[in-house]
């Protein structure tokens, strides 16, 4: 199942670099560095990086998630300052990477380089329901590694 989001190109160059998904079971769709020269990221330094698109979802029950990519992320220190980014499903301005080097050496990104990927997740608004107690579950308020012990 897929679904059809409208989506701005704001910088040119990714007409023929345009976001695809990698393979046909690929998940998330990997999005590239629209800067103009390479950039130095220090050990610690973190910087936000346009993307060069924009999504409007305009579908309350879908967001968008923008999480690493591995293999930067594990062999370079490569990942989001934020951990997770989440796209609202309003949001309708630039993608924006936070990238964060938390590795010890320093990184050179590159213009149109894949920095991280976009993911496209169902979700639900929940209204609440306020209530003075819950009905018993097994676990109960247990949490924090509570299974397993006697
Ligand atoms: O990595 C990210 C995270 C967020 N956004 C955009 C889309 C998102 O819909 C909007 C707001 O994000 P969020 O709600 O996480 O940030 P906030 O600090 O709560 O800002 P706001 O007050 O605008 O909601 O910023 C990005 O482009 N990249
Ligand atoms: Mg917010």
């Amino acid at each position: 199942m897929s679904i059809l989001i409208d989506l701005k190109i704001l910088d040119d160059r990714l007409r023929s670099q345009f976001p695809s998904y990698a393979t046909p079971g690929s998940a998330g769709l990997d999005l590239r560095a629209c800067i103009e020269t390479p950039i130095t990221l220090q050990p610690g330094e973190t910087t936000l990086i346009p993307t060069g698109m924009a999504i409007h979802i305009d579908n309350t029950y879908y967001a968008a998630l923008i999480l690493p990519r591995s293999g930067l992320g594990h062999k370079h220190g490569i990942v989001l300052g934020n951990l997770v980014g989440l796209i609202d499903s309003d949001y309708q301005g630039q993608l924006m990477v936070s990238c964060w080097n938390r590795g010890n050496t320093a990184f050179e990104l590159n213009p149109l380089e894949r920095i991280a990927q976009l993911v496209i997740v169902p979700v639900m608004q929940a209204e609440f329901h306020v209530v003075d107690d819950f009905d018993t579950s097994e676990r109960g308020e247990g949490g924090f590694g509570s299974t397993g012990k006697h």
